[in-house]
């Protein structure tokens, strides 16, 4: 479990999370969302530990970062898996290379160890045969397993997603989705997503922080984001004509 009590970031002048306080639970993919600049990135590089909020306090598993000592500090790092926007794997290692990255840096595993670990991810992740491909020799739906594999290989508490599905076409984007909300419920984990996506929206997101200008301006599940009559949530996720038909379907059902 992730606690946030009122964060507040600036950059010089530019005050960009204003008193931002929510709870992602632990076995949740919980959803970030919010237009362009209201302060996604910023609030997911705070949760990562990479920006420290001038006021306010962020605690791990009921522990305040700012209390933890600087080895706390580090093992939390460790447990903490992060999947990037386009992946960012490494275009000269193979797929085995890249998953054993981070054990390889931060354990004492020997090869057949770390070998063992990288197949039962590869094989959790539904990627089998790839050991030996270089990410040019991957579909971007295979990259974005890999990602996933290497952020799970750690056995992390905590899972970070920045936009997992952007530039991949919308069948594989579900998949990913749903492999995203799988690994989740099955280890445990505190999911934290940071998507544009109204698809992931409505399919994955038990939990969802909408920000509007660096505030929490709405929180909910994906059911009450169809109920909310808070404009500027209805403004944002069902600007499209085909979402507004989805909700208007959606009320008139439960009516
Ligand atoms: N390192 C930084 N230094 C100065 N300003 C920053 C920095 N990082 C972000 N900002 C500012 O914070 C604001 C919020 O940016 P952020 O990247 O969090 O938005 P976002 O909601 O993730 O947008 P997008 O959906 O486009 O990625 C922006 O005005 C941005 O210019």
């Amino acid at each position: 479990m992730i606690e946030v009590d009122n964060i507040h970031k600036s950059f010089g002048d530019a005050h960009v999370l204003k008193g931002v306080s929510t709870c992602f639970d632990q076995g949740k993919t919980n959803l970030i969302i919010g237009q362009s600049g209201s302060g996604k990135t910023v609030f997911l590089k705070c949760l990562l530990g990479l920006f420290v909020p001038e006021e306010g306090s962020i605690s791990y598993s009921g522990q305040k970062y700012s209390e933890l000592s600087t080895s706390e500090k580090r093992d939390l790092r460790q447990d903490m898996g992060m999947v990037f926007q386009g992946s960012a794997l490494f275009d000269s290692m193979t797929v085995e290379e890249n998953v054993m990255f981070p054990m390889d840096m931060f354990t004492k595993r020997n090869m057949g160890e770390m070998r063992d670990r990288v197949n039962e991810v590869l094989q959790r992740v539904n990627l089998v045969d790839a050991n030996k491909k270089y990410p040019s020799e991957i579909s971007g739906g295979m990259q974005k397993r890999v990602a996933i594999a290497r952020a799970i290989v750690m056995n992390p508490k905590y899972l970070f997603c920045d936009e997992p599905n952007s530039g991949l076409d919308p069948k594989t984007a579900i998949l990913i989705d749903n492999l995203i909300q799988e690994i989740t419920q099955e280890f445990n984990i505190t999911t934290i997503i940071n998507t544009h996506d109204m698809n992931s929206v409505m399919e994955i997101g038990e939990k969802i922080i909408f920000l509007k200008n660096g505030f929490k301006e709405w929180e909910g599940t994906n059911k009450e984001i169809f109920k909310t009559d808070n404009g500027a949530v209805t403004d944002f996720v069902y600007s499209s004509e085909l979402f507004k038909k989805v909700r208007q379907m959606y009320i008139e059902e439960r009516n």
